[in-house]
């Protein structure tokens, strides 16, 4: 298909362009860009007053198969990342069973061709049933494309195996994405430890329940010479502790999830399942450190940690609800309505921590607009308002704590390979 993006602010972290102008699209590459572009096109877009951006890679998702189709599928979680405007999208291994072997990487990425509308580059476990007694086959698994190894959902608490693990990693050149999370340290908490958990009686999830992690993964980072990527960071101490290491010249990189830069606990109304993600959403001092972060570059990305569960599971009392919320379709107007309007990000900001910093991470050929690059592209209306409706989702998952909120920033087409795979 030939397709001609018209009019829209072309934002090109990789070669630094900010300009309105149009981009054709042919044979799956962006073959030309520049201005009054005279083209033959089957498909016109018209992108004046929006942002046309390399296509959007989400670092961190859970799309639930194989084992948790109630929850999500390849393909429901794929047509979300679409609707959502990401082209490139990475699974976490925690599915049933856990995605631990050549076999399962492959069995997803197969899936994946046929069902999802956009790219799926999954993550490895790190051990076996992710049970955290030996290690998965990790060269195994990164020659059949595995991108990353990661226990996410837990942490592997033996750091003897861990390292080994890393050292493994290192040997097969893809990151480690660490969830950062020492589960002694837990006891029971299900939201952020502090006046909120007080407030509500429940039992409080502290700082140091994800710093002591995240120190001790930095320390065998730097022994191992493993890269080391943090997910979904939220406290103030990580970011600092990030800080340094890249400060010494660490291959350590971190992301952040769009619910830890909008919310604190003094946003949760009750005891909402609806508000229980791991880690939770912590107090206002965090949240500044985390856009901080976010400024700075010491936090690379914005990934979502979409994090599928069914109605009947949240239902639960918050004790008892699993963790997580789901994040593909809200991603975009959080980001630009919490950080792009007020000014904390520029636009050219937002393209690189969506799109070339997560390219950039995986060591993919992505995150670029220049001509003659795979056709993976994101057109935002910046402008256009809308209230956040979870019944809309592509998503099973309708486990917000956005829903009714009115926000700006509205994915106008998602395309993948020179396919359109979503149009508003
Ligand atoms: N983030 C969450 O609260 N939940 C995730 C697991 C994880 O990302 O740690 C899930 O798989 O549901
Ligand atoms: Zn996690
Ligand atoms: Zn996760």
């Amino acid at each position: 298909m030939k397709i001609l993006i018209r009019g829209g602010r072309v934002l090109d972290p990789a070669t630094g362009t900010d300009a309105v102008m149009d981009l054709f699209l042919e044979n799956g590459r962006i073959s030309k860009r520049g201005t009054d572009l005279q083209e033959a096109a089957e498909r016109v877009i018209n992108a004046s007053g929006c942002y046309v951006l390399p296509g959007l890679i989400d670092l961190h998702v859970h799309l639930r198969e194989p084992g948790l189709e109630h929850k999500e599928t390849i393909r429901t979680g794929g047509e979300a990342a679409a609707r959502g405007g990401f082209t490139t999208i990475c699974p976490m291994p925690n599915t049933k069973p856990a995605t631990d072997s050549p076999e399962m990487i492959g069995y997803v990425r197969e899936k994946a061709e046929t069902d999802a509308p956009v790219h799926v580059l999954p993550y490895g476990a790190v051990t076996a049933g992710q049970k955290g007694e030996k290690l998965a086959d990790i060269a195994g698994m990164a020659k059949a494309g595995a991108v990353g190894i990661s226990e996410d959902g837990k942490s592997v608490m033996n750091s003897a195996l861990y390292r080994k693990g890393m050292r493994e990693a290192a040997k097969a050149g893809i990151p480690v994405m660490a969830h950062c999370e020492d589960i002694d340290l837990v006891e029971g908490g299900c939201i952020n430890d502090g006046e909120k958990s007080r407030e509500l009686g429940l039992p409080g999830i502290s700082n140091s329940v994800e710093d002591v992690i995240t120190a001790r993964d930095i320390l065998l980072a730097k022994e191992t010479g493993a890269r080391l990527h943090l997910c979904h960071v939220s406290t103030a101490d990580s970011v600092k502790m990030i800080r340094e290491a890249k400060r010494e010249g660490l291959q350590v990189t971190a992301e952040v999830c769009p619910h830890h830069f909008t919310l604190t606990e003094d946003d949760i109304p009750s005891a909402d399942s609806n508000f229980k993600m791991n880690p939770p959403v912590r107090g206002e001092a965090d949240r500044q450190a985390l856009i901080g972060g976010l400024q700075d570059g010491t936090i690379d990305a914005i990934a979502t940690d979409h994090a599928p569960h069914h109605a009947d599971e949240k239902a639960k009392p918050i004790t008892e609800a699993p963790f997580g919320i789901v994040g593909s379709e809200t991603a975009v107007a959080l980001t630009i309505t919490q950080l792009v309007e007020p000014g904390i990000l520029t636009p050219m900001q937002m393209a690189e921590r969506m799109s070339l910093a997560p390219a950039r991470i995986l060591g993919i050929d992505k995150g670029s607009l220049e001509e003659g690059k795979c056709a993976d592209v994101t057109v935002i209306d910046p402008a256009a308002e809308y209230v956040i409706d979870p019944s809309q989702f592509a998503s099973k998952g309708k486990n917000t704590p956005f829903a009714g909120w009115k926000v700006r920033g509205k994915v106008v087409a998602t395309i993948v390979d020179g396919n359109v795979v979503y149009q508003a």
